[in-house]
């Protein structure tokens, strides 16, 4: 924290949700992520990409991987679903930085078609966090047990034996 009391005003105490975010820059543009990226030695990667031309901004800026995401609490509901723009946004990227996604992945067969769709690193927020409520630690790892199994039973029934195989499986995109 120290390396970084130089950018921060005021001494952050008191200050409820709302002044926060009123106090937070409200638009995220490349030239900030040069400004980190310039900073910092350690990767720096852009999360709640949900479009191809913000994903070559990042990398564009510097970022050493693009986070396919939901934004959390503060964004418009009616943005698309991040599962969505996923494949457009790895073709765009097409190899250059690392893939991370999440956005409800719940099942083992959602990580798989991710994977499947572009990502090379799946996520969970909401999942780990029920687990963590209502288990503890014991919670947390059971989660990741139950996907990590669900994953493997996907894999096998799909024919795929590492995930460089599930990461050329082809999806059909069916509209019924
Ligand atoms: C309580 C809560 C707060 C969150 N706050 C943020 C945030 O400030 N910024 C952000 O990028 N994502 C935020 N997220 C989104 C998570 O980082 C993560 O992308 C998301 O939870 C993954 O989707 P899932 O919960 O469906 O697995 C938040 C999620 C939750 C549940």
């Amino acid at each position: 924290m120290a390396n970084l009391t130089k950018f921060s005003e005021g001494d952050g105490k008191g200050k409820g949700i709302a002044e926060i975010y009123a106090a937070a820059a409200q638009k995220i543009g490349p030239d900030d992520v040069k400004k980190i990226a310039d900073y910092t030695d350690l990767p720096v990667i852009v999360k709640g990409i949900e479009s191809p031309e913000d994903a070559l901004y990042a990398i564009g800026a510097g970022a050493s991987g693009v986070y396919v995401s939901n934004h959390g609490g503060r964004q418009l509901n009616g943005g698309p679903a991040s599962f969505d723009v996923l494949e457009d946004v790895a073709k765009a990227v097409n190899g250059r930085v690392p893939i991370i996604f999440d956005s409800g992945v719940r099942r083992g067969s959602d990580a798989f078609k991710a994977l499947a769709s572009g990502a090379d690193l799946v996520a969970m927020g909401r999942p780990v966090i029920y687990g963590l409520a209502l288990g503890g630690a014991q919670g947390v790892q059971s989660v990741f047990e139950h996907l990590g199994d669900e994953l493997k039973i996907t894999m096998q029934l799909a024919g795929t034996k590492t995930i460089a195989d599930v990461k050329k499986t082809h999806l059909l995109n069916i509209q019924y």
